[in-house]
């Protein structure tokens, strides 16, 4: 068969950096609230409830249909105008949202909440119709090749935007005005435009080779017209159905703590929204040598355990390798010990580890659905693992269970993206997958758009007879039970799970089976 650009694996990561950078930014922009929820607060003049308004308006437009709309789009428009029209949509929502706590539109609290809306709205379209975009475009390159790996990479670039979008927004406030943090958001999102365009490049010349060599093309895609007899297939397929569910559950659960998090680990364990006596830039400096340093070692040790006989090594590999490594990681986290005792009473910081984590391990559990499969039990476990976080985060009072429980929550939040996102391409044909992607995204947002504005509210009822304490800075929130609510949700999720997996069996999509064919 004549080979294509995605035949050559070079080309395969550059088009994933590329389209990646997407995600990286409207991630951040997504959720570099959470990081300054405290300074919005008292800058806007808004309670937890205004503030999850704020953060739930992004689901407004998308749980009355727009992602799906977006989705058909996108199957019909295909990948380069589709990406522009909605890319620039989040770039214009985001702006708005920026314009907003500058005081363009009028700097009282409530003009400042409507702008900040409408921007959220505009941004929430445009960000989701891009992320469903993304990841069609990862299938139409990796397909057959290291696509888990792929789509776990490229959600790692979206966790990095969400974590350092948290972690940085606090710093980027810091001269007592929360203007900064939204105007560099909002630029993040024009950058990574610039680079969609560069990907526009590639995507036209493959799919010139791909209607020269006679697979099915962008072009071919776009003139079948969608069939509303396609979308009732799709949404009575059991197996569909279920992964759709989880989706909307598990990242009910997920997405809407992050922006609560900085904010629970400041009222809950006393962490605090303020750096230490050590400064920023000692400390910023000294994580990336420490991290410099690691990897040098890491390299050393890769090159000289390469140059060992194959016949040497056995058995015996798997143990020294890991060995070395703990190694490496304890040294690490040994310099690394100043930094990380300051971040870790930090409420930003420490919350932004959770999606930091997750960049790690996201394609590690990529990698291991690519060869070993067994999707639908890993997002069984996955959700297992959100229960025992959520109870840990709130009917216990230790730190360290808390410690645990966010480490749990990083695993959870890898294990169940990693696995749930390339089986829905099992599950599909390639050319519905915009539709499908679409539709779970919708039923994600009906999800979110409940859960984001309900712990704020929830969380502003069961406080409510100490709310001017809390004001005052004499009182602390209470997150017990919207965090305990968010167990249950775990609990559905595990048996979801459970359903998917024994749905899968009866139809045979092979979702326990690996995904690498090529
Ligand atoms: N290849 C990407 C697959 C989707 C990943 C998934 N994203 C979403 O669910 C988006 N609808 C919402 C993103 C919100 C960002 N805080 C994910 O796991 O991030």
């Amino acid at each position: 068969m004549q080979k294509t650009l995605r035949d050559s694996a070079a080309l395969r990561w550059l088009v994933l950096i590329l389209i990646s950078s997407l995600l990286f930014s409207t991630y951040w922009f997504y959720d570099f609230y959470g990081g300054i929820k405290g300074l919005m607060e008292r800058e806007m003049g808004i309670s937890s409830e205004e503030y999850g308004r704020i953060m739930s308006s992004t689901t407004f437009a998308n749980v009355i249909g727009m992602i799906i709309l977006g989705g058909i789009i996108l199957d019909r428009w295909g990948i380069r105008l589709a990406g522009l029209v909605f890319g620039g949509l989040s770039f214009l929502g985001a702006i708005i949202s920026a314009a907003a706590v500058a005081g363009w539109f009028g700097d009282d609290k409530s003009t400042m909440l409507i702008w900040s809306i409408t921007g959220r709205v505009l941004f929430g379209i445009g960000m989701e119709v891009v992320c469903v975009m993304v990841t069609r475009t990862i299938v139409k390159w990796f397909m057959g090749y290291e696509m888990a790996l792929a789509m776990a990479l490229n959600i790692g670039f979206g966790r990095l935007g969400t974590a350092m979008g948290m972690a940085v927004a606090p710093d980027l406030a810091a001269g007592g005005s929360i203007s900064p943090a939204f105007s560099f958001a909002a630029i993040l999102i024009g950058i990574s435009l610039v680079f969609f365009i560069i990907y526009i490049f590639f995507d036209l010349k493959i799919d010139k080779q791909r209607s020269e060599s006679g697979i099915v093309t962008e072009g071919e895609v776009d003139e079948e017209k969608f069939r509303f007899a396609d979308f009732r297939k799709l949404i009575t397929n059991r197996s569909f159905i279920y992964i759709a569910l989880l989706c909307m559950v598990f990242y009910s659960a997920v997405f809407p703590l992050l922006a609560y998090a900085p904010d629970l680990l400041v009222n809950k364990y006393g962490f605090s929204y303020e750096m230490g006596s050590q400064g920023e830039f000692a400390m910023f400096g000294s994580a990336v040598l420490g991290t410099a340093f690691i990897f040098v070692l890491l390299l050393i040790f890769g090159l000289s355990f390469s140059m060992i006989p194959r016949s040497l090594k056995k058995n015996g590999h798997k143990l020294l390798s890991f060995m070395v490594i703990s190694v490496l990681f304890l040294g690490y986290v040994y310099i690394l010990r100043d930094v990380f005792s300051e971040w870790l009473v930090n409420g930003p910081k420490t919350a932004s580890l959770i999606p930091m984590g997750t960049i790690l391990f996201t394609p590690i559990f990529g990698s291991i659905v690519d060869k070993r499969g067994k999707a639908a039990t890993l997002m069984m476990i996955g959700s297992a693992l959100l229960v025992f976080a959520y109870l840990s985060l709130s009917v216990f009072n230790h730190v360290y269970l808390g410690y645990l429980g966010l480490i749990s929550l990083g695993i959870a939040f890898s294990l169940v993206p990693a696995a749930m996102w390339p089986a829905v391409a099992r599950i599909v044909a390639e050319n519905r997958l915009g539709t499908a992607y679409g539709t779970m995204f919708t039923l994600q947002n009906w999800g979110l758009a409940a859960f984001f504005w309900g712990i704020g509210a929830l969380l502003d009822f069961v406080n409510r007879h100490r709310l001017s304490d809390i004001e005052a800075e004499t009182a602390a929130y209470d997150y017990t039970i919207p965090v305990l609510m968010l167990a249950l949700l775990g609990v559905i999720s595990a048996w979801l799970a459970y359903k998917l997996k024994q749905a899968d069996k009866l139809q045979g999509y092979g979702l326990e089976n690996p995904g690498i064919t090529q």
